[in-house]
């Protein structure tokens, strides 16, 4: 099987957040059949609220050896911890609530609130992610990386015409300036999303169907930042009808 971009497409937000959550729950517990743990890294938004969320739902997450799943987050708003623009905020109760993965198994981003200012706390996060590299690398190779889309294509907070978009030394970096509030953020950089096996792109309605166009149609990272993402094994773009508008034909995999 090749490594193509691949388009699935479903008919409304509901049946696109209940494929994925189908399709994660299999997939971790077939990597968990390979390997002693797995490591996912997570977005917010709608991949919390839609993906997490139906996963937190779904019978069949009884299936999974949570104990054996480590989450991480490709970015976070700069912001108090108990903020309600903290992606883990939304998370604990769109997921964490409904599966046991063990506290040492969640690795968040740091707060504003805590003992290190914004840089510090990028640099405490690389570090972090190195502990748990495999040899030579600077993150672990995610074993899925769940990434939502902005309307301006930006990904993780990897914003379109931003300096953090070319940053290849580093893993995790500040934003001062979001154009998305809040302004300041942190965010793995495309090495990091890179590196893991498979990356899914989540993307639902109409607002996002042309930056979803544009991406598949080779628009500049710079642009549509979500075009510059690939995974070492598989890269899926996960749509509904509404946001897959301005999607080739050709592109598409399958719809439902
Ligand atoms: O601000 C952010 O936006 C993106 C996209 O969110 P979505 O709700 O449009 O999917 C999200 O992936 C990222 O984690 C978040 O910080």
């Amino acid at each position: 099987m090749t490594n193509e971009r691949r388009v699935l497409v479903h008919p409304d937000k509901q049946a696109l957040g209940a494929s994925v959550a189908a399709r994660f729950i299999t997939k971790i517990i077939d990597v968990l059949d390979e390997q002693e743990r797995a490591d996912i890294a997570i977005s917010g938004g709608s991949v919390s609220s839609l993906v997490l969320a139906a996963i937190g739902q779904s019978p069949a997450r009884e299936s999974v050896d949570w104990s054996k799943v480590h989450v991480w987050w490709v970015d976070e708003r700069w912001v108090p911890s108990d903020d309600a623009d903290r992606n883990t905020t939304g998370t604990q109760t769109d997921f964490f609530d409904h599966v046991d993965i063990p506290a040492a198994n969640i690795h968040p981003m740091p707060a504003s609130d805590g003992p290190l200012d914004i840089e510090a706390a990028a640099t405490q996060y690389e570090r972090e992610l190195q502990e748990a590299a495999p040899e030579g690398a600077v993150a672990p190779r995610f074993d899925i990386t769940l990434l939502g889309v902005g309307p301006d294509g930006h990904t993780a907070s990897l914003f379109p015409e931003f300096p953090q978009l070319t940053v290849t030394d580093r893993a995790v970096v500040s934003v001062d300036d979001s154009p998305k509030p809040p302004p300041q953020r942190l965010t793995v950089t495309f090495p990091v999303v890179n590196a893991s096996q498979r990356v899914w792109v989540i993307l639902s309605g109409a607002e996002k169907a042309s930056v979803l166009g544009l991406a598949l149609a080779g628009a500049s990272v710079d642009d549509v930042p979500v075009g510059g993402v690939q995974g070492r094994k598989r890269t899926v773009f996960f749509v509904d009808q509404d946001a897959a508008r301005d999607v080739p034909e050709n592109l598409i995999a399958s719809t439902y």
